[in-house]
């Protein structure tokens, strides 16, 4: 699968791959990130605070069960006791509310509502309760010694107007009274209801013997049991309703959901971290394989880069194998420009320049330039008798003997055909140069013989010179003409002659 994937990347441009690359390189980065907001994403704090309040509302809620029952047995009511824990417990049922997003699924919020509904439920019935509790509380508290004290005062002057019977049996009901009163608060029933109705109807009958004060005092006890009938069965129906509202049962339930919701996170948390370490693992892989991609590259490209060296000092070495193969070359052809084919004498391109340089140098320093214009007699005869080759030999052995006579600063050249130039320089006297043309002449002469065949030939030489600042006025065809119109005047006098020039100009003697 690799291999395809590799193959298919390769096929598409640099500029796409690089796409391609920043994409994934996005990707691993965005995964890494989530994985471990996943890892991260516990709140232990909040965990915390919400198994705090939890377990506040717990305590608060056993608290003020305590109170309740203080208040059911208690010689004394407070209001204050029932109320006080409400506004606490109210504001850790709305941090409970808040922190319900940390579970999952309907299970808590259901767990909350029902406990939130049996809170309400439990405030009314507190409500209620109190408000029966106190009249209870105060008639309870009222009527010991409400009783005792009649009693004393029957006992003494009230019950004297009164005859000793009623006396007697007015004593006798209020203890009935107190005891029944006593046994009701603790277990009140239909019958015992029944029996102290029955005896405070006895008290009351009695009444009408005593005096207003007595009286009085015998209607206050009555009100007061009265409100002990009514109050007391009440309370106690009440106070079982408080205890079914089991808000202990609902925050546990509340407690265990959150439990569970942060069970599950930890869990998720677990198995997060095991794809991030899976994740890592691939990623190392990946980064080793790259690494290894990478030095592989690095290698073939310093091989590369090995083998282009060794190419470049080649080709450098071939560039100069060449250079010097066309220097060699151009000089050659440089040579060939410059010289005769035939007998290797400077052609006339070349003595043209060899004669400019001269005029030059005669120009400055005062000399004698001379030129003497050869043109071979009886050649074409050895041509046409012994042919072409034996006169090209001919030509050469000329080129040879003549150059032989002359010195190392003189110049030969062949104009072509059987014609050649000598070029002098710094010549002293008309005598010199004319010693030279008769040297050349004898020279020329001198060749009887070519490939092995006899032969005749002579020349006539013209002569024609310049001097010093003359030599500026000159350029070198007009003085090869005048040496050639010479050399035309002694084929004309008969050849195997030199003939001078008559406007040659030679060194004060
Ligand atoms: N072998 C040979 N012959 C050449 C060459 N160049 C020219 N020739 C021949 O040289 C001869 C020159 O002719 P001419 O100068 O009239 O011959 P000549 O017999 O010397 O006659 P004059 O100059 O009148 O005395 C011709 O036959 C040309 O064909 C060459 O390079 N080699």
């Amino acid at each position: 699968m690799f291999a395809v994937l590799a193959r298919r990347l390769k096929r598409l441009s640099p500029r796409r791959r690089l796409q391609l690359g920043l994409a994934g390189v996005l990707v691993l980065v965005l995964l890494f990130a989530f994985l471990f907001i996943r890892t991260a994403a516990v709140d232990i704090d909040a965990q915390s605070s919400v198994t705090l309040n939890l377990r506040e509302l717990q305590k608060m809620d056993a608290e003020w069960d305590t109170a309740i029952l203080r208040a059911h047995v208690g010689p004394r009511s407070s209001n204050r006791a029932l109320t006080a824990p409400l506004p606490r417990m109210r504001e850790l049922m709305e941090r409970l509310h808040d922190a319900l997003p940390m579970n999952r699924g309907p299970a808590a919020g259901a767990a909350y509502d029902r406990l939130a509904l049996a809170f309400k439920y439990k405030e009314q019935l507190v409500d209620a309760f109190g408000r029966r509790n106190q009249p209870l509380r105060s008639a309870l508290l009222y009527l010991p010694p409400a009783v005792a004290s009649l009693k004393t005062e029957l006992a003494g002057i009230g019950g004297a107007l009164a005859p000793a019977r009623i006396v007697l049996r007015l004593d006798a009901s209020l203890n009935d009274l107190l005891s029944q009163i006593l046994r009701y608060n603790l277990s009140p029933s239909d019958k015992l209801a029944a029996r102290i109705r029955d005896t405070l109807g006895d008290i009351e009958a009695q009444e009408i013997a005593f005096s207003p004060a007595i009286v009085e005092a015998i209607d206050a006890i009555a009100r007061q049991s009265r409100i002990i009938l009514v109050n007391r069965p009440l309370e106690n129906a009440l106070e079982t309703s408080i205890a079914a509202t089991n808000t202990g049962e609902a925050m546990d339930e509340l407690g265990r959901q959150f439990d569970r919701a942060f069970d599950g996170v930890l869990l998720e948390r677990q198995r997060y971290r095991g794809w991030l370490v899976a994740y890592s693992a691939v990623l190392l892989a990946l980064l080793a394989w790259a690494g290894q991609r990478l030095r592989r590259s690095y290698r073939i490209i310093g091989e590369v880069n090995q083998r282009l060296v060794a190419a470049n000092e080649n080709l450098e070495h071939r560039v100069a194998e060449r250079t010097a193969e066309l220097q060699a070359q151009s000089e050659q052809l440089e040579l060939l420009a410059q010289h005769d084919g035939l007998t290797g004498l400077v052609n006339m391109r070349q003595l043209t320049r060899l004669m400019e340089h001269a005029l030059v140098r005669s120009s400055r320093r005062g000399t004698v330039v001379v030129v003497m214009f050869i043109d071979l007699d009886g050649f074409k005869a050895v041509n046409d008798t012994w042919g072409h080759a034996t006169g090209d030999v001919v030509l050469q052995e000329v080129a040879r003997r003549v150059q032989a006579r002359l010195r190392a600063e003189d110049a030969l050249a062949r104009l072509g055909g059987d014609e050649f130039v000598i070029l002098l320089e710094e010549v002293g006297s008309a005598d010199g140069a004319l010693r030279v043309a008769q040297a050349a002449l004898d020279a020329i002469r001198s060749v009887d013989q070519a490939n092995g065949h006899p032969v005749v030939i002579s020349a006539s030489i013209g002569i024609a010179s310049v001097r010093g600042r003359e030599g500026l006025t000159h350029d070198p065809e007009q003085l090869l003409a005048a040496a050639d119109k010479a050399m035309y005047q002694a084929k004309q006098a008969g050849k195997g002659v030199f003939v001078i020039s008559r406007e040659a100009e030679w060194a004060p003697s």
